[in-house]
C-alpha cells in the first residue's frame, strides 16, 4: 500500500508577514517538523511550495513540486491535487507547514485509521476538524479535480462530497498552527 506524505507550503503567509515554512522553532524551520513527522511513515515526502522556499532550505530525500499552473496559489486543495497528480499512491497523508509541534506519533496514529471504506480520515481535536492534518484516499483526486474546475477551492465544500471517517484526538499541541507573529511569540518565544 503505497503512501505519499504531502507537505503544503505554497501559501502566502500574509498574516505572518514572511514565509511560515522558514520560521524557526529550536533553530529548525517549521517545514522541517512536518517533513520529519512524515518521513518514517510514508514511501515519499512531497513538498508543494514556491521555488524560492526550496532555495532557502536543505531537506534530504524530499521531492519538491509546485502547484499545477492553472490553480497556483489557490489554497490547500490545489496543493493536494498537485501532489496527487505528480505521484500515484493509495493513500496521501497531508500536513501543513505551519504546525511545528507535530510529531511522528500523530501521523502513525492517523495511518493506522486508514480504511478503504472511507475517502478521508480526518482528526477532530477539541471538536474541531483538522482537514489539513488528514489522510486522503487516491479516489478523491477526481473529486478535487471537479471542485477546482468549478473554481471551488474551499476544503469544507470538497469534504462534504467525501465519505469521512472522523477520529477523536486528545492531544492539542501537535495540531497548533501558527498564523501570526503574536502566536509565534506566545507559543514559540
Ligand atoms: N501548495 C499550496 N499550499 C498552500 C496554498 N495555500 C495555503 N497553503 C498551505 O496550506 C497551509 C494552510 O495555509 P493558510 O495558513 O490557510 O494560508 P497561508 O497562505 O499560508 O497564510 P495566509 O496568507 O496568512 O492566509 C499552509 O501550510 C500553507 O502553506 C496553496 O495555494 N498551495
Amino acid at each position: 500500500m503505497k503512501t505519499i506524505g504531502i507537505v503544503l507550503a505554497g501559501g502566502q503567509s500574509k498574516r505572518f508577514g514572511e514565509p511560515k515554512a522558514l520560521a524557526l522553532r529550536r533553530g529548525k524551520p517549521f517545514l522541517f517538523y512536518s517533513v520529519e513527522a512524515l518521513r518514517p511513515i510514508v514511501d515519499q515526502v512531497v513538498v508543494v511550495a514556491q521555488p524560492h522556499i526550496q532555495k532557502q532550505i536543505q531537506l534530504k530525500d524530499v521531492q519538491w513540486i509546485e502547484d499545477v499552473s492553472q490553480h497556483k496559489g489557490k489554497g490547500p486543495l490545489a496543493g493536494i491535487y498537485s501532489a496527487m497528480k505528480h505521484h500515484g499512491a493509495t493513500w496521501y497523508i497531508v500536513l501543513p507547514c505551519d504546525i511545528p509541534f507535530i510529531h511522528e506519533t500523530i501521523v502513525t496514529a492517523l495511518k493506522q485509521q486508514a480504511d478503504d471504506a472511507f475517502d478521508a480520515i480526518v482528526p477532530y481535536v477539541n471538536r474541531r476538524p483538522q482537514p489539513l492534518v488528514a489522510i486522503y484516499h487516491h479516489r478523491v483526486k477526481s473529486l478535487i479535480y471537479d471542485c477546482l474546475q468549478q473554481g471551488e477551492y474551499r476544503m469544507y465544500t470538497f469534504l462534504s462530497s467525501c465519505r469521512v471517517k472522523h477520529i477523536e484526538m486528545k492531544e492539542e499541541q501537535p495540531f497548533m498552527n501558527i498564523n501570526t507573529k503574536e502566536q509565534y511569540y506566545k507559543w514559540i518565544g
